[in-house]
């Protein structure tokens, strides 16, 4: 694990390392486990590309009959910021219909794409819909004056102070995706 590494034209140093990032992703997996124990094929929905990481080691540590699909959704192109518009590459890969969906993140910052999906996914009449995520940025969730009342995020394995991160999943501009822990920018 290195402290600190350069992509293309960012510095990042050492925000979490992988220890820490499986015990985190183990404890999430034991509420889920307990939540959804007397559940009837709960599906878990993977934001893709960047949470799939995540959701791999997740999904090994759940119990029961679980199903797992995919969603592919983009807001951040080469940068570092939200675009503001979520599109959707890939609608979800099954029928949501009377689902009860955990929708799997790998970072919940500005939280526009998690409310995009959670609106398709309503629209798609899913029973009931949990949001887990390895990575959340409560400051930036929580303080937006355009969503008074944003929607509760279930499961949490890990927070951060509002930094731009990658690793485990988490990229810039497509690179840094495959590192084990995670990093934050230290450049700006
Ligand atoms: O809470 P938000 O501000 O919406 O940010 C979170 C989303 O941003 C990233 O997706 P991105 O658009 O970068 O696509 P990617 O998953 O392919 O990296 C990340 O994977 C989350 O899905
Ligand atoms: O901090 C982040 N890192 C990578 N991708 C992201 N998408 C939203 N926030 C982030």
């Amino acid at each position: 694990m290195e402290p600190t590494l350069t992509i293309r034209d960012r510095r990042f140093r050492l925000h979490t390392p992988e220890a820490a990032i499986h015990a985190a992703i183990s404890k999430v997996a034991e509420t889920i486990n307990r939540d959804y124990a007397e559940a009837e094929r709960p599906l878990l929905l993977v934001t893709l590309n960047g949470a799939f990481v995540f959701a791999g080691e997740l999904f090994r540590q759940l119990d029961g009959p679980f199903e797992v699909a995919f969603v592919k959704l983009s807001s951040y192109g080469s940068g570092v910021t939200s675009s503001g518009n979520v599109t959707v590459d890939i609608p979800p890969t099954t029928d949501i219909r009377g689902r009860d969906v955990i929708i799997a993140e790998d970072v919940v910052d500005t939280g526009n794409t998690v409310h995009e999906l959670h609106a398709m996914l309503t629209a798609c009449g899913a029973r009931s819909i949990r949001v887990a995520t390895l990575l959340l940025k409560p400051e930036t969730y929580y303080n937006r004056p355009e969503r008074p009342d944003p929607l509760p995020v279930d499961y949490v394995a890990l927070e951060s102070e509002p930094v731009f991160i990658i690793g485990y999943g988490m990229d810039y501009d497509g690179l840094g995706r495959n590192l084990g822990a995670l990093y934050a920018v230290c450049d700006e």
